[in-house]
């Protein structure tokens, strides 16, 4: 469903990321890892379109998205959901999620009901500005402006940072159920080793701007972890 084939990347002189090739299945989730600083969230903008690649190709459903702008990158269905939240602070909840749907192919203007099943908090605070919800609500909204816009790949960088635990279990819940029982493809960037090992099918590990590793889950061993992960 999503393929990153010989994806290098700058800032200037600083060569970030090197020849990373990554693949994704439909109805798939990997998580992406490593340590601070490798290149996690230098990818994850490359493949959404707000970096620009050096060289490289980023397919998607069969199309090539390489030279294609981040809008309509979340046209094409990617869902993203950025480091740190970036939501809109003096705008509400629900003018925060209607952002979201401005990338609908379907044009639809309306909220899914589903955003509020699965983010009750949202539905009982859209009134109120996003600045005044806590870290994890504002996580709850970070994800549902990305799902306004049906998506059929997620992406999701360290959701769980600075998360308090209930929320990071439900986060975790919510992941799954969109992942195993509603067939939406995810694309994980995560620190918490037993919040990926939960989450995700697949993992793969970079390193200094390449990928020096790539499994099913199970296969995450306590050598790579320390070796790569453990700081
Ligand atoms: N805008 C930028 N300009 C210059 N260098 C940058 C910029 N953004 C990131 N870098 C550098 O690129 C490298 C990769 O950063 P990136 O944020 O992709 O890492 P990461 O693996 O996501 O780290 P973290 O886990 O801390 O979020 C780091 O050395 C970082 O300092």
């Amino acid at each position: 469903m999503l393929s990153v084939s010989g994806l290098n990347q700058y800032y200037g002189e600083s060569h970030t990321l090197w020849d990373v090739d990554l693949n994704l299945e439909k109805g798939e989730c990997l998580c992406v890892m490593g340590r601070n600083g490798v290149g996690k969230t230098t990818l994850l903008k490359s493949v959404m379109g707000l970096l620009p690649a050096a060289t490289g190709k980023i397919e998607f459903d069969g199309k090539d998205l390489s030279k294609k702008a981040a809008e309509e990158r979340a046209r094409a269905g990617i869902g993203y959901v950025p480091q740190g939240r970036e939501i809109f602070p003096l705008l509400t909840v629900e003018e925060n999620l209607e952002t979201g749907l401005q990338a609908r192919a379907d044009r639809s203007r309306k909220i899914p009901a589903r955003i509020y099943e699965l983010f009750p908090v949202l539905h009982d605070m859209r009134h109120r500005r996003g600045g005044d919800l806590s870290g994890g609500q504002q996580q709850q909204l970070a994800i549902g402006r990305a799902l306004a816009l049906d998506p059929t790949l997620l992406i999701l960088d360290e959701p769980t940072e600075g998360i308090q635990p209930n929320i990071v279990d439900m986060i975790g819940k919510v992941i799954k159920t969109l992942n195993k029982e509603e067939g939406l493809t995810v694309l994980l960037v995560e620190q918490k080793l037993q919040f990926a090992r939960a989450t995700a099918d697949r993992f793969a590990i970079i390193d200094r701007g390449s990928k020096v590793a790539e499994d099913d889950i199970g296969a995450l061993s306590d050598d790579l972890v320390k070796k790569y992960l453990t700081v």
